[in-house]
């Protein structure tokens, strides 16, 4: 039996660019051959039907008289993305608190259609996960690149899965800045987790300086791909993306609907670019900095935000708003 990465891998190296080169051949063969000659051209699309393999489409181009296919273009035309909402609740909280945040989840309604995740301080995640509802998940805020060891202070992926828990967030701003966490130590976190079967929120995200420097796009791409080296063709779907702008967090100063899409929709193209056209269609990238019950809405309706990552508002009620900020 051959494992999923080392199919991905051969598929990747030898299936693909064998099929390409086979077809670029043909192709260039069959326009030569064809080449000054009247041709009756008829295309035609076909998309799977939903609910199957929905989100690829097809488009062909055949010489009739022939019967020849001339071209076809496969691309991305529907994503499912589900909503994703993940209530960090940095260091807050006790026991007592958790039990209150754990009734008004249990009152909801929660939108079936948003994924929640809840992320209490580590010496919390067991009772937080006993306490919460199994359909919410429960990330760890943090851990280290390695499974066990002299390393005080610090938990590891392997024990927050022993206490059943099965996400956690990396590169947060907080550990960037405060606790001085390098792109290079969060990559290695990331491979770390995702090789455990963990779910990672990886986080990135400018200072007001760098954003009134010009220099957004630049250090989220730069944050970005010391993570996206960390991960392999068959992880991404265990990733999220969380765009937090530092000069959002925790100020009430939240990002417009328009500042927080384009960032959005620069990353995802750069993640077209760089890792690939699926990965950029499927990928959920979250918004998190001042996000709240009056604001999620406008939010939540961009195309390019799939869902937040809440701070404050999400050690209240108004957490279940934003849960539902998709819902009419
Ligand atoms: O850092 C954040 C979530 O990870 C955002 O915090 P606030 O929602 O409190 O601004």
């Amino acid at each position: 039996m051959m494992s999923m990465s080392t199919f991905s891998r051969l598929q990747a190296s030898y299936v693909v660019p064998a099929s390409i080169f086979t077809w670029d051949f043909h192709q260039q063969t069959l326009l030569a051959e064809y080449q000054g000659r009247s041709l009756t051209l008829g295309g035609d699309a076909w998309c799977d039907s939903p609910g199957f393999t929905a989100k690829f489409g097809s488009y062909t181009l055949m010489e009739l008289s022939s019967g020849k296919i001339l071209d076809f273009q496969r691309d991305i035309i529907m994503t499912n993305r589900k909503f994703f909402v993940g209530g960090n609740w940095k260091m807050n909280g006790n026991k007592q608190s958790i039990d209150g945040i754990a009734d008004f989840l249990k009152t909801g309604p929660l939108d079936p259609n948003t994924e929640v995740v809840v992320s209490p301080p580590a010496c919390y995640l067991g009772y937080t996960r006993q306490k919460v509802d199994p359909k919410i998940g429960v990330a760890a805020q943090n851990c280290y690149k390695v499974s066990s060891g002299a390393f005080t202070g610090d938990i590891s992926a392997d024990m927050i899965k022993d206490l059943g828990c099965e996400w956690v967030i990396l590169g947060h701003s907080e550990r960037r800045n405060v606790f001085g966490e390098s792109d290079q130590l969060i990559g290695e976190k990331t491979k770390y987790a995702l090789s455990k079967g963990m779910k990672v929120i990886a986080c990135i995200g400018e200072k007001l300086e760098e954003r009134e420097a010009g220099k957004t796009e630049e250090v989220v791409f730069r944050q970005t791909q010391a993570i996206i080296e960390n991960i392999t063709a068959d992880q991404w779907p265990n990733v999220v993306l969380a765009y937090e702008p530092v000069w959002a967090i925790g100020t009430g100063k939240t990002a417009t609907p328009e500042q927080a899409q384009e960032v959005h929709e620069k990353l995802r193209a750069w993640l077209a670019e760089r890792v690939s056209k699926e990965v950029a269609a499927s990928v959920r990238i979250i918004y998190g900095g001042s996000v709240n019950a009056g604001n999620c809405k406008d939010l939540g309706a961009k195309p390019d935000i799939d869902g937040f990552l809440v701070g404050g508002a999400s050690l209240k009620p108004d957490f279940v708003q934003i849960v539902n900020a998709r819902q009419k």
